[in-house]
């Protein structure tokens, strides 16, 4: 591809939603299709916004998220993937970063889609969410979010592997609101590469999948996620505190995977209540269930 003048400029943007995990199990391969996680969570209104421009004056691929350069390692590994064209990829992301909201997938999958639209590639959406998907397992920095994105709502996450191979059925649900308090960033590939967390991980998903499977509500989908972060050993110190604030209060919290983060999905009659535990730990973020996927806006 060749750009005659400063005025030829390639460009496109897309958003992809965040995606919340409640509890997962680890499934390995060698093959990145075949990698991923079973499991369930709940997809946000909240996301990620993807600029993607090529022009004759970009000379080398830069990414930046929130008007700061990064290495952004799981955006190039798609950007590799689909051209040898130099492009910028510019994320403005409305959710919190490394706490469990799937951001790495959101960038993904922004990248993926508007460096389709901006240089006319060709790929065919399921395409890109495999290319996604697969740049998230190839970095460690994710395993299932892109599939729970590209589906919306609040997907279970049947069998594993890349978007075109894994099986999902939903949680049926309008757009409730979820509300959540983060409390610190937790890095996916160190929890994901220690051994031991991972054999807790995998003992606790299988259950936690089972119970789900015999009463597929959003009430029990917290049930289940409570149980896996406590299970599991991940839900310590202030996310425990948080969970059983709500439990207090009569409401079901668990932690947002893989975050120091939590999360819940309130009846409309206890969003206040929920609002005003949470608040006491740190501000409080509102978002709605995005029953849509990726868009390119
Ligand atoms: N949209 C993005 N664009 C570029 N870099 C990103 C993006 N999202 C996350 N990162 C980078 O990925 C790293 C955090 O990855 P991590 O997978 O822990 O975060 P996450 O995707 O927000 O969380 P999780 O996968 O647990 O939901 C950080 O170094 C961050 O800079
Ligand atoms: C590993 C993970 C919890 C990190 O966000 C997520 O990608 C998932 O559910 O597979």
């Amino acid at each position: 591809m060749r750009f005659e003048s400063v005025d030829d400029t390639l460009t496109a943007r897309a958003f992809a939603p965040a995606h919340i995990t409640g509890f997962f199990q680890i499934h390995d391969h060698k093959d990145p299709m075949k990698k991923g996680s079973t499991g369930c969570g709940v997809v946000l209104d909240g996301g990620v916004y993807t600029t993607v421009t090529a022009g004759k004056e970009i000379d080398k691929t830069e990414i930046f998220l929130n008007d700061e350069k990064v290495a952004g390692d799981t955006n190039r590994t798609v950007i590799e993937f689909m051209t040898e064209v130099p492009v910028k990829v510019e994320s403005i992301s409305d959710i919190p970063i490394g706490c469990g909201f799937g951001a790495s997938g959101a960038g993904a999958l922004g990248t993926a889609y508007a460096l389709n639209h901006a240089l006319s590639l060709e790929y065919t959406p399921i395409q890109l969410n495999d290319i996604a998907h697969i740049a998230e397992i190839k970095n460690g920095s994710g395993l299932g979010d892109v599939i729970g994105q590209v589906h919306g709502g609040i997907p279970i996450r049947k069998t594993p592997g890349a978007p075109s191979i894994a099986q999902i059925e939903h949680i049926p649900t309008v757009e409730n609101e979820v509300c959540c308090v983060v409390l610190g960033e937790l890095s996916t590939s160190s929890v994901l590469g220690n051994s031991e967390m991972a054999k807790n991980i995998n003992m606790a998903g299988e259950k936690a999948m089972k119970k789900l499977i015999e009463k597929p509500t959003i009430d029990n989908f917290m049930h289940c996620s409570r149980e896996f972060a406590i299970n599991c050993g991940l839900a310590r110190g202030k996310v425990r505190e948080v969970i059983e604030a709500a439990d207090e209060a009569g409401v079901v919290a668990s932690q947002a995977m893989l975050g120091n983060a939590v999360f819940s999905i309130p009846s409309t009659t206890c969003v206040s209540e929920l609002v005003d535990v949470f608040s006491e730990f740190g501000e409080v973020l509102r978002f709605r269930i995005r029953t849509g996927s990726v868009k390119i806006i």
